[in-house]
């Protein structure tokens, strides 16, 4: 569905977004009648009856303006028959006044709904969706689109085939009314539908078209505005004064798209202008008709205001009509655009999971890895095999961009290996049940995340059934260094924290990283990855979290990766990695020997901790 706007699609083509629009509608329905069908249903009455009213106040004033020129004519008795005509029409107008405000409060309910049921079913798509996914830009513009229907474009899309309904009932209740006087009227009003209805119809679908070109764009505003207003960025921005900078590339982005809606709203409004002047015109002609069938005395004043009411009503119905098919297309094609996000294909999972009863004896095996990223053509881990035994202490370290986070989340099975296999106790990862697998393993990464929640539940995630254990979660926060923190919040553990909602109390990088390790030590998995997780600790925390981390997870196996060295002299085995692939293999002392890589890297290291002593 990315044929550009203005380029001639192909009569398949239109075939086909003939089919997909018809699809799109269908499935709504179907989602609608699953979450909202009694709402549903009382809409659909209640718009029934609104769509009658129309038709019978026409009749009903013909009957009141008939009766009063009686009166005025002194051709009638009383007026009493007048008064119950009014009653009537008050009446009338009285249930309208009622059924507005109640079909509003119905409409609001199905919308909310609606939203919740996306907002839902979103969230859980992304849960399932392989983590490669998150790094590529067609992702982020697939979710933006779908975002875009979110609430207003469901909603507008079943308000739309309300509103039809009703206006055609209404039209043609007025085009009965029409045709009785005289054919040459309801003829008329006929053939003012079908240009305005192509005309709107061919705006709607210039308008998606529009919409869906500029989704990266818009994006790329929402990202810029972003750097300007969050906390993160603030300090660069105004150290290296970026602000002009940005905005004028906000103003790029901004006015291109701009421009192009400029456009395309004076396009609509110049084809607007001449369908609705030839309304205009035939209506103009439709009175004249009537005023010359009034001088030859076919037509009481109470016909003439009953049809000149019903001809100006079935123009204003018309323009809802024509208007709201513009809108159901626009929006069958919005919808189209989140059930492509819900489309989206999943992970190839077996049909039946193997039973996982833990590493065993045979620990983790690698066989032959070989991944890349999708937007990428090397390979970032290049032939990997390697054994890790039960309760072995593994440290990966390497160059920047040597690989070791990537193969720590192959080893986590966050990405599907290219080639070849990763197995856990004998069992290739992708046969374990994902739930299975993360009851076992647990992991802190470089990027990890601050939680804008209480301290108890930033420790408790880790482990969800046990959050509300305090002393599990007291045990985690010692393992990880929290507990200091504990200490000195206000109200402990209940201390809200972050900046995002106001009350919370803000922390230093080195304490939310103390924070994301007490998470990850509250699991009691049996595997357990840190990912660079000192980075931001001082040297001393950094000495202690090791010194613990090796001691605390006596049993487990660990993998974890650091750029500092010195910590990786506790570990059982060292792999040093350089352009996916692993150069050595082996403990501390052995890797010296060997006067390799890791002996080069580490005399480094503790060349600059000697000179900053003796500094
Ligand atoms: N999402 C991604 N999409 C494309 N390429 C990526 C992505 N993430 C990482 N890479 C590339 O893969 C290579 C390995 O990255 P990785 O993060 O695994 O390295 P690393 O050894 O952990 O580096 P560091 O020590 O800097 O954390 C790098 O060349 C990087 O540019």
């Amino acid at each position: 569905m990315t044929t550009p706007p203005h380029s001639k699609p192909s009569l398949l083509i239109k075939l086909q977004k003939s089919v997909i629009v018809f699809e799109s509608i269908m499935r709504l329905l179907r989602t609608m009648t699953k979450i909202a069908m009694p709402s549903l249903i009382l809409a659909i009455l209640i718009n029934l009856a609104t769509a009658t009213l129309p038709v019978l106040d026409i009749f009903l004033t013909k009957n009141l303006v008939d009766e009063v020129t009686r009166i005025i004519g002194q051709r009638s008795q009383g007026i009493n028959v007048a008064l119950g005509w009014l009653s009537a029409v008050l009446s009338l107008q009285l249930i309208s006044i009622i059924l507005q405000p109640a079909y509003q409060v119905i409409l609001t309910r199905i919308k909310l709904k609606m939203n919740y049921h996306f907002d839902q079913e979103i969230a859980l798509k992304s849960s399932r969706l392989p983590l490669v996914y998150f790094d590529s830009a067609e992702y982020y513009d697939k979710y933006e689109r779908a975002q875009s229907l979110n609430g207003d474009r469901g909603i507008g899309f079943i308000e739309a085939i309300l509103h039809i309904l009703q206006s055609v009932l209404s039209i043609t209740g007025f085009l009965y009314v029409l045709f009785q006087f005289h054919f040459i009227l309801g003829l008329g009003f006929l053939l003012i539908m079908i240009p305005s209805l192509l005309i709107h119809l061919s705006i709607g679908k210039l308008r998606f078209h529009q919409m869906f070109q500029q989704t990266t764009a818009v994006r790329k505003i929402n990202y810029l505005m972003g750097l300007m207003t969050k906390r993160d960025s603030a300090k660069e921005l105004r150290i290296f004064n970026l602000t002009p900078y940005l905005l004028d590339k906000v103003r790029h982005y901004y006015w291109q798209n701009a421009n192009e809606q400029i456009a395309l709203q004076k396009r609509s409004a110049w084809s607007v202008l001449r369908v609705d002047g030839l309304s205009k015109l035939l209506q103009s002609a439709a009175i004249g008709f009537l005023i010359w069938t009034s001088s030859l005395g076919r037509m009481t004043i109470g016909s003439y205001v009953a049809l000149v009411q019903a001809m100006s009503s079935s123009q204003g119905y018309l323009f809802v009509i024509t208007n709201r098919i513009s809108n159901i297309y626009e929006s069958a094609l919005y919808v189209r655009n989140i059930y492509d996000y819900l489309e989206l294909p999943e992970e190839d999972r077996p049909d039946v999971y193997k039973i996982y009863t833990g590493l065993q004896h045979q620990g983790i095996e690698v066989n032959n890895l070989y991944f890349k990223y999708p937007n990428r053509s090397e390979w970032i881990l290049d032939n990997i095999s390697l054994q890790i035994r039960p309760g072995e202490k593994i440290a990966i370290v390497g160059d920047n961009g040597a690989g070791k986070s990537t193969l720590v989340k192959c080893l986590l099975g966050l990405y599907k290996p290219v080639k070849g296999n990763i197995c856990y106790g004998g069992v290739n990862i992708q046969h374990i049940d994902p739930a299975v697998l993360s009851e076992s393993i647990s992991a802190t990464f470089q990027d990890y995340v601050c939680y804008q929640f209480p301290l108890r539940e930033n420790i408790g995630l880790g482990s969800i059934l046990t959050m509300d254990q305090d002393e599990l979660i007291q045990r985690a926060a010692f393992k990880g260094q929290a507990d200091q923190i504990a200490a000195m919040l206000p109200h402990g553990y209940d201390t809200d924290l972050g900046h995002a909602f106001g009350e919370g109390q803000e922390l230093s990088q080195g304490q939310w990283q103390k924070i994301a390790l007490s998470r990850a030590f509250l699991r009691d998995a049996e595997v357990v990855v840190l990912d660079e997780p000192t980075a931001a600790l001082d040297p001393m925390a950094e000495a202690a979290v090791f010194e613990r981390f090796i001691d605390l997870s006596e049993g487990k196996t660990s993998i974890f990766i650091s750029h500092r060295l010195g910590s990786c002299r506790m570990a059982d085995r060292i792999l040093v990695l350089r352009n996916g692939k692993i150069v050595e293999d082996g403990h501390h002392s052995t890797l010296m020997n060997a006067d390799g890589p890791y002996a080069q890297m580490f005399r480094l290291q503790a060349k600059w901790y000697t000179d900053e002593k003796v500094g």
